[in-house]
């Protein structure tokens, strides 16, 4: 099978080509596994033109290559953009990715190879768990679902003015609005400032208080007729109350705190598991159903809100916090209820703080005089939805075994 061998030099804190070089290279060489090539990327963009390059080369464009991948997810994201981008009409070959965890958060690594209690994330031991996989005997490869983001224009056009195509982003591990979409907006920012996970957290404080509105739809997944919710006293997705399998699309107003979808994954660093249930879709070959597990948190919902205030959201930003702190403690925040003076407890039949989704698909449609709801964030890439237009996000799921993404597990 043709391989080939890929890195971001700069991804995270910049190990990645020491990583290769003492790690990643010797060890195919002792399983006698030889590239076809070894390359760096040399910057933005160029991880997509390499990948092109190395499938146009092949003598046979249906085979199925082997591609060992050192980046953060956001590395990921381009080569996925990028070959959907190519202006080529054929189906891409599957591509098999044996990814090597070079990025600050590698949430697609981290939730695919879940550190257990003792392990440590930052061995090379650790690292080389997909390579060793792609080596062994019997190669496992577990195809990826993408969420599909495409942003839409306002229906009325301007006269006279030309409407360009709609955007389009492709993400392997999360699409969001609201306050993520702001968290990973402002922290690149910070990047220079700070390399590490840390600069999220800087970013989270600066965002905490604020709220987002939008009108939201959200669509059932393919097979399930109707759109899921978590239930906490089951443990697991049941029918949602708007939904039915003769109207099955929920509409829901906002504002928003909160508002994220993950696809492939259950947590987007190693210890923060905001869709705890993320990777039950995840399925052997041939059993495919593609869904977003969608985390969501409206203020409205806590029986001590009265109006929307400055005080309202500073008293509310506290409670938010308190999810994403239960996020990081094994995915606890899905369990979350108010009593009924609107404290948070993990028991009895109150509203759920976060109402955790299972859907094929939503739309979030921000409302014009509130700028930071534009935002969407796809695998970390900052999208800007123009005014009057709206995001529409749906799952999707690779069209056959012999096209997408797999990794090796
Ligand atoms: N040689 C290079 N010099 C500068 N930037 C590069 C180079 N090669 C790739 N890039 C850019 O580096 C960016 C960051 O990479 P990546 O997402 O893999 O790491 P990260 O952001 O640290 O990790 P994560 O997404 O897991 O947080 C990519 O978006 C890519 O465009």
């Amino acid at each position: 099978m043709p391989l080939l061998v890929v890195y971001n030099p700069v991804s995270g804190d910049s190990s990645g080509r020491a990583l290769f070089k003492d790690h990643v290279i010797p060890l195919l060489k002792q399983k006698n596994v030889t590239p076809d090539h070894v390359e760096e990327t040399t910057g933005p963009g160029h991880v997509g033109t390499l990948v092109a390059d190395f499938l146009a080369s092949l003598p046979d464009s249906t085979q199925t290559v082997s591609v060992v991948l050192g980046s953060g997810d956001g590395t990921l994201h381009e080569l996925i953009n990028a070959l959907n981008n190519l202006p080529s009409s054929k189906p891409l070959p599957r591509i098999n990715l044996a990814l090597v965890p070079c990025g600050t958060a590698n949430a697609l690594y981290v939730s695919l190879f879940p550190p257990t209690e003792d392990e440590d994330t930052v061995t090379v031991e650790y690292k080389l768990k997909s390579v060793n996989a792609f080596l062994s005997p019997d190669p496992r490869a577990v195809p990826l679902n993408l969420a599909v983001t495409v942003l839409s224009a306002a229906p009325v056009r301007t006269p006279g003015l030309p409407q360009g195509p709609p955007q389009v982003s492709i993400s392997a591990v999360v699409a969001s609005t609201a306050l993520h979409a702001s968290i990973l907006h402002d922290s690149e920012a910070l990047r220079a400032s700070d390399p590490s996970m840390g600069r999220f957290k800087t970013a989270a404080m600066q965002n905490i208080t604020r709220w987002y509105g939008a009108s939201v739809k959200l669509f059932p997944r393919e097979g399930a007729g109707v759109v899921e919710v978590f239930d906490p006293a089951a443990q697991a997705f049941v029918p949602h109350e708007a939904s039915t399998e003769d109207e099955p699309i929920v509409d829901l107003s906002g504002p928003f705190a909160y508002f994220l979808s993950t696809v492939n994954v259950d947590r987007l660093e190693p210890k923060f598991r905001i869709s705890p249930r993320g990777r039950d879709v995840l399925v052997p070959e041939g059993r495919r159903s593609a869904a977003l597990d969608l985390v969501m948190v409206r203020p409205w919902r806590d029986p001590s809100y009265e109006m929307d205030s400055e005080e309202a959201r500073a008293r509310f930003a506290e409670k938010a916090a308190a999810v994403l702190g239960a996020a990081y403690q094994d995915g606890a925040h899905v369990n979350l209820r108010y009593d009924e003076s609107g404290k948070i407890v993990a028991e009895g039949t109150g509203p759920t703080v976060v109402e955790y989704i299972r859907c094929g698909g939503w739309e979030w449609e921000p409302d014009d005089i509130d700028p930071r709801a534009h935002f969407v964030c796809a695998d970390g890439d900052i999208l800007t939805i123009p005014n009057g237009g709206k995001a529409r996000c749906t799952a999707a799921t690779p069209m056959s075994d012999t096209t997408g993404f797999a990794i090796y597990v």
